[in-house]
């Protein structure tokens, strides 16, 4: 039910406005018939000249007059002497009515009068002096703008004359307009143009420009005579911002009238067509005065109004008197020779005062019926159902948020990248937090019951849900990034292929955990995994390449399996795992510090961790360049995170040593992939030389990679030394250009030549070979005279690499274009180098690398046997990662060794990326052909 708000009674309000005499009125030297008295009353042809501020010139009266209004005394709502400004009658009528607009009432002022008795000059004034329509306009903008924040208020307005009793658009002039009634609406003129000016301002011109198309001809009383009634009308709609139950809106009509004068034709002296005009203005007048008498005569209330008997009567219909505040401003001249007319407009005037008005706000509701609430109620409802099966598939694919949404991402263009994980940080935040929020708790229990030096304290959780948070906010990245490079810690270490992204989400909690427990670490890993479906994904393609001790499917055998498994191993081979997360874990730091995400705890912890990793450096990069030599050497796959961001990033500054593979969404061997190639470049040599660091200070076990443990076999001052020493950075490895210089563009493309490489030979002495590229960031492995040994030639990995039989130095000769190139790029003084003890401890597949040479691939091309081939690919897995894998065709056929990927830009910071992140003895080289 809609509150009908209740009615108001009054009456019109009727002021009268007295104008100053003109120049004509002045010559003509007679008396004035108007006496002011006080705000609200005046004498008509005052008798008594010594009334109190009668000038003494009012005692000579025309005697005609003083026989007809003697002395007569008018009281009304307000009486505007001849001194009166346009803004006091402004501010004493309309202005006062204005509010009533803004409560939903309608309103009306006409300002009625004989020819020449100010009408104009009241209502719309001049530019000077600017009328009722202007101020009017002026303050209604002015409340708006004071109630903007309650309300939203639209204005409408239009300009319409009668003249001749037809009806015109002065806005937008046209033909006649015909007048509708409609039952709701009221009185409509068919065709009228509505305005929406902004400002006053504007408003003004468009008044300005609607009364030059008004109807306007000199008269001998008026030269500006207005021959039209026009009517300025204001439509202010308003609507609360925050919509109540009701929606309700008020819509208020404002009018502002200009009616023509009457005239009497022989005092106008009009003839011809201002004869006519005269006749219809008085005609319209009359009927305008009858219908005024008759809204007054109580009596007639309920009797017939006679708006019909002209189109002025018939437009105001709503306009005078019934739910209309009206207020009348009767103009009138002083002059004796206006007698008559100012005599009869008082005469109408004080006969309005007595039309009553009943008052309602106009208060518009929409009526909405039982059954439209229905309908609204059967929407919400379909709305709400599909709302949660919209939250029940994001929960469902919460955990594989990795598998399932990243391609997408990938494939999405980057608003619906934002959306989709807009939409997927929101699903994560509640459900998957708590859940996170709760191993996380389990960890911290595990790692206080076990060992009771836990390095987590109470308060990361709250970090790492912080952590987390940042993850979701900043679009995946740095969780992304932790959570990978776990993985490839797993990877490298573990011989576990995995393609896929690492399964849930918490495993940077468990990055931690790894660097003091691996064994635990790892149990509850696999406890977590097992059975979803990243356990089963994490195996299968360890299957797939043969690997059969991971062969149960079964996700319990394959967990118990595992768990034995680890139990077996050895303390080299944990101290192995642990080194390689703990070189993880000052990637994350860096990634975290640069993402200014370090809280001081992690600071202290990573920096522990950073000792920890130099301490053991040398034994982590003997184990990564094993496990790369193996790498090489069977089919398997190197993980590899990269940042999404990480080339607007490294734009930035924060990550410059990253890369990004926005484009690379095509599977491998997708139809329209581009080729890719990967270098394989010469091993850069490390920045130290392996007998000077002591064997002996290395990590003893697992247990002894505590936190805690902050005894470094080098001071930190000799390793900054070492790293100023050390060999370019990435940032020298020379620009794209350069590389495409010296690399074969497809697989078939072979090295250029013409360009003298130094002797291979050289580098089987102990001196470091002139192209040695010595790194520089972490510690990496052996020394350049041993990496002499066993250097590796520039290859496209999109090429098939022939393997040697015989591991015999001669085979390690390199084609002089390949030596070239790589001198060339890298602008490293020394040849970069497989360390000897590397190859020398790896057996015969590490024999097989070693044996890797630039012109094997020419060799390759012209057909040797797929059994002594290896193909390096790399393949994009989503948007965040990177599968570089090298597959011997002769151990499983069936990996396809092709190269889809095309990016543009970020060839070198994938160099950039592998080289200083993760200590690969490779370097990417992208290509787009
Ligand atoms: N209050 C006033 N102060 C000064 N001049 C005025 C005032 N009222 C009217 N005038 C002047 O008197 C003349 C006639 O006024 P106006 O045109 O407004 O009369 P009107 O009633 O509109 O006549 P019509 O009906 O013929 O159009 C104009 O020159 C106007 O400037």
């Amino acid at each position: 039910m809609v509150a009908v708000p209740p009615a108001e009674e009054g009456s019109v309000a009727v002021v009268v406005r007295v104008r100053p005499q003109t120049p004509r009125e002045q010559e003509a030297n007679r008396q004035s018939i108007v006496q002011v008295v006080g705000d609200s009353m005046l004498v008509f042809d005052p008798e008594d000249s010594n009334l109190p501020g009668i000038p003494v010139s009012f005692q000579a009266h025309d005697p005609a007059s003083r026989k007809k209004g003697k002395n007569l005394i008018f009281a009304f709502d307000r009486v505007f002497g001849e001194t009166a400004t346009q803004v006091e009658v402004f501010e004493n009528t309309t202005k006062e009515i204005l509010d009533g607009v803004l409560n939903g009432y309608n309103c009306s002022v006409f300002a009625y009068g004989a020819t020449g008795a100010g009408k104009t000059h009241t209502m719309l004034g001049s530019e000077k002096e600017p009328g009722i329509m202007y101020l009017t306009m002026q303050e209604l903008y002015k409340k708006i703008e004071a109630r903007k924040e309650e309300k939203h208020c639209e204005v409408l307005i239009s300009y319409q004359e009668v003249y001749n009793e037809q009806i015109h658009d002065l806005l937008e002039p046209k033909g006649p307009l015909a007048i509708r009634e409609d039952p709701e609406k009221g009185v409509m003129v068919h065709g009228l143009s509505f305005h929406q000016p902004k400002t006053a301002a504007q408003l003004l011109e468009m008044l300005r420009k609607g009364n030059l198309n008004r109807t306007q001809h000199p008269t001998d009383i008026n030269a500006t005579s207005s021959r039209s009634h026009a009517i300025f009308q204001i439509y202010v709609k308003q609507e609360d911002h925050v919509r109540g139950t009701s929606s309700d809106f008020q819509v208020a009509k404002m009018s502002l009238i200009d009616l023509a004068g009457s005239e009497r034709a022989s005092v106008a002296n009009t003839k011809g067509e201002r004869l006519r005009e005269g006749a219809n203005i008085n005609r319209s007048l009359l009927a305008l005065i009858n219908v005024i008498n008759s809204l007054a005569d109580a009596k007639s209330k309920k009797n017939h109004i006679p708006y019909r008997n002209s189109k002025l009567t018939r437009l105001l219909k709503d306009s005078i008197g019934g739910n209309c505040r009206t207020i009348m401003i009767a103009a009138i001249s002083p002059s004796a020779l206006s007698y008559e007319d100012t005599y009869n407009t008082l005469k109408y005037a004080n006969r309005a005062k007595e039309i009553k008005l009943l008052l309602k706000s106009n208060v518009v509701s929409p009526d909405y019926s039982l059954s439209q609430y229905a309908v609204i109620c059967e929407q919400l409802r379909a709305e709400v159902a599909d709302l949660r099966g919209k939250l029940q598939t994001y929960e469902k694919n919460t955990p594989d948020v990795n598998s399932n949404v990243l391609p997408i991402l990938a494939s999405s263009s980057s608003e619906q990248q934002d959306e989709l994980l807009r939409v997927k940080a929101a699903a994560l935040s509640s459900e998957v937090l708590s859940k996170r929020e709760c191993e996380t708790k389990e960890l911290l229990q595990i790692l206080k019951q076990n060992d009771g030096t836990s390095c987590i304290g109470e308060n990361h959780v709250e970090q790492m849900n912080q952590l987390y948070l940042c993850f979701h906010k900043d679009k995946v990245v740095l969780c992304t990034d932790i959570l990978s490079k776990v993985v490839l810690a797993f990877h490298i270490n573990q011989d576990i292929v995995l393609p896929t992204l690492a399964p849930n989400l918490s495993t940077d909690t468990k990055c931690r955990m790894h660097t003091l427990d691996i064994r635990r670490a790892l149990a509850f890993y696999l406890q977590r995994t097992s059975g979803s479906r990243h356990s089963e994904r994490l195996f299968e393609p360890r299957k797939k390449l043969g690997c059969s001790d991971m062969g149960p499917s079964n996700p319990v055998e394959q967990q118990e399996k595992l768990n034995v498994w680890l139990q077996g191993m050895d303390k080299k081979q944990l101290e192995r795992l642990a080194i390689a997360i703990l070189c993880v874990a000052q990637r994350q730091y860096t990634l975290l510090k640069a993402a200014n995400l370090l809280t001081p705890d992690m600071r202290a912890e990573f920096e522990e961790l950073d000792s920890l990793v130099q301490q053991g450096s040398y034994e982590a990069h003997k184990v990564s360049m094993e496990e790369q030599v193996k790498l090489f050497t069977s089919n398997k796959a190197i993980h590899i995170s990269l940042h999404q961001n990480a080339e607007q990033l490294a734009d930035n500054g924060v990550l410059p040593a990253s890369y990004s593979i926005a484009e690379c969404a095509n599977p491998v061997g997708s139809p329209g992939a581009s080729p890719v190639s990967l270098e394989i470049l010469p091993v850069p040599s490390p920045p130290f030389k392996t007998p000077a660091l002591p064997t002996k200070k290395r990590r003893k076990s697992t247990e002894h990679l505590s936190l805690a443990e902050k005894n470094t076999p080098s001071s930190p001052k000799g390793r900054a030394k070492r790293r100023r020493k050390a060999s370019p950075s990435a940032q020298q490895l020379g620009s794209l250009k350069e590389w495409t210089a010296f690399v074969p563009v497809d697989s078939t493309s072979t090295p250029i030549v013409g360009k003298k490489s130094p002797s291979p030979t050289s580098c089987l002495s102990s001196q470091p070979c002139p192209s040695t590229v010595t790194k520089s960031r972490v510690p990496l492995g052996t020394s350049a005279g041993q990496n002499c040994s066993t250097p590796v030639p520039l290859r496209s990995l999109n090429t098939t690499f022939d393997l040697g039989e015989d591991p015999c130095p001669s085979d390690t000769k390199l084609s002089a274009p390949a030596w070239e190139s790589v001198q060339h790029f890298s602008h490293h003084k020394g040849a970069p180098l497989i360390p000897s003890s590397a190859s020398h401890s790896l057996g015969a597949p590490r024999s097989r690398i070693a044996r890797l040479r630039g012109s094997s691939v020419k060799s390759s091309q012209a057909g040797s046997t797929s059994a002594n081939r290896i193909h390096v690919g790399i393949q994009p897995i989503d948007s965040f990662h990177l599968l570089i894998f090298v597959q011997n065709p002769s151990v499983n056929p069936e990996l396809d060794s092709h190269l889809a990927m095309s990016h543009g830009n970020g060839a070198r910071k994938a160099l950039q990326f592998l080289e200083n992140r993760y200590h690969l003895w490779m370097r990417l080289m992208l290509k787009i052909p």
